[in-house]
């Protein structure tokens, strides 16, 4: 959890800045051998054409952690105007990208008993999600296979022994580099984004907690398509404050900007980084999040590793009183963080119809 006084992250980042960009590209890792190829493919509906394929904008992460203030307005107005952009410069090594990679294809060529001892516990959203179709639940839950892993270091060893009852190392250890690499990213983030707007540097850390359900490190799984387009991920925004996304270079993440969906290509290296439904209550509406999903159009298996950060359960969640003016009154009423993240569970993937919910003059019927 981010603290007023010196953020913990500063030492972390420039370690990770201190890494030289490693100019290899990230190898594809050997795809899982189970039983992915055999569930049928969904066909796109017809309205769902895709309008254009599009460039995020693209932010230069060495700059912002020296503070400069061009590529921090560069930020915000990216953040305004997409709810999602790309961050290069970041320090992360093309080594651990791959081996982050490589370990959750390994979890994901586990054994069905292996899987399955690592299903949710009750209560917990944490664990290994078996792929539902559609047709099954009738709510449009993902048809990719996913891992959502704690950020909790305890709570996530004992998730990695239900996968391997003897622990992994190799799989343990990258994934710890990892979070605390995307972990720094995603404060530095959260920093400029605050100072940005003329707020105080810590206004949307200040409650980040590595506990609770709705904090964590997701993979992704999605088979290769064959024949037509499927849909991997149903339309939705993320609940959480941010996220940062990376892929294996797979094409199939779509946004929906201006009523249309444009396909983003993915960009060797960087991270794609996305408004969380938290912090466009936070900034009462100046940060929107954006609606986005994932199609498969490709005979490649696309992997994704997605880390999100959200506020301890109990925090409240509000616009910043700074934001909040005559002109520009509270657009929610104050609500805990886990209570918006339960009705986003209870409600489904629905788009970003669930923030509407919590407006103080609602949008939905
Ligand atoms: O795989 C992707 O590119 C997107 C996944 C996603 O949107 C999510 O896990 O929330
Ligand atoms: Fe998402």
């Amino acid at each position: 959890m981010a603290s007023a006084g010196t953020p913990p992250y500063i030492t972390s980042l420039s370690r990770t800045l201190s890494h030289p960009p490693t100019p290899t590209p990230t190898p594809t890792p050997t795809p899982p051998s189970h039983d992915q190829q055999q569930r049928g493919p969904q066909i796109m509906d017809s309205s769902d054409q895709l309008s254009a394929q599009g460039e995020l904008p693209l932010i230069d992460l060495r700059l912002l952690c020296h503070a400069d203030e061009a590529e921090i307005q560069k930020l915000v107005v990216a953040a305004k105007e997409w709810g999602f952009l790309q961050v290069a410069n970041h320090g992360v090594p093309c080594k651990l990208l791959s081996k982050v990679e490589e370990q959750a294809c390994r979890a994901f060529a586990l054994p069905v008993e292996a899987k399955t001892r690592a299903k949710p516990a009750a209560g917990s959203f944490h664990g290994y999600i078996f792929p539902k179709s559609s047709k099954e639940d009738g709510k449009g839950l993902p048809l990719s296979e996913a891992i959502r892993l704690p950020l909790n270091p305890e709570h996530r060893a004992e998730m990695i022994f239900k996968f391997w009852p003897e622990g992994d190392e190799a799989f343990s250890s990258a994934i710890e580099e990892y979070i605390e690499a995307v972990e720094a990213i995603l404060l530095l983030l959260l920093r400029s984004l605050a100072s940005g707007l003329g707020l105080h540097p810590l206004q949307f850390a200040q409650n980040l907690s590595k506990d609770g359900n709705s904090s964590a490190l997701r993979m992704n799984f999605y088979p290769a398509s064959q024949p037509s387009p499927t849909l991997g991920f149903p339309s939705h925004s993320d609940p959480q404050v941010i996220t940062i996304l990376h892929q294996n270079g797979v094409d199939g993440l779509q946004i929906l900007k201006d009523d249309k969906w444009i396909a983003i290509k993915p960009r060797l290296g960087s991270f794609v980084v996305n408004v969380g439904d938290t912090l466009q209550v936070m900034s009462n509406d100046l940060y929107p999040s954006v609606v986005h999903r994932v199609v498969m159009k490709s005979d490649k298996f696309r992997s994704s590793v997605v880390f999100a950060m959200a506020p301890h359960p109990q925090a409240i969640l509000r616009p910043a009183a700074q934001l909040v003016s005559e002109q520009r009154p509270s657009q929610y009423r104050p609500f805990t963080a886990e209570e918006y993240f339960l009705s986003t569970r209870f409600h489904g993937y629905n788009g970003k119809s669930n923030l509407d919910r919590f407006r103080i003059s609602p949008t939905l019927a």
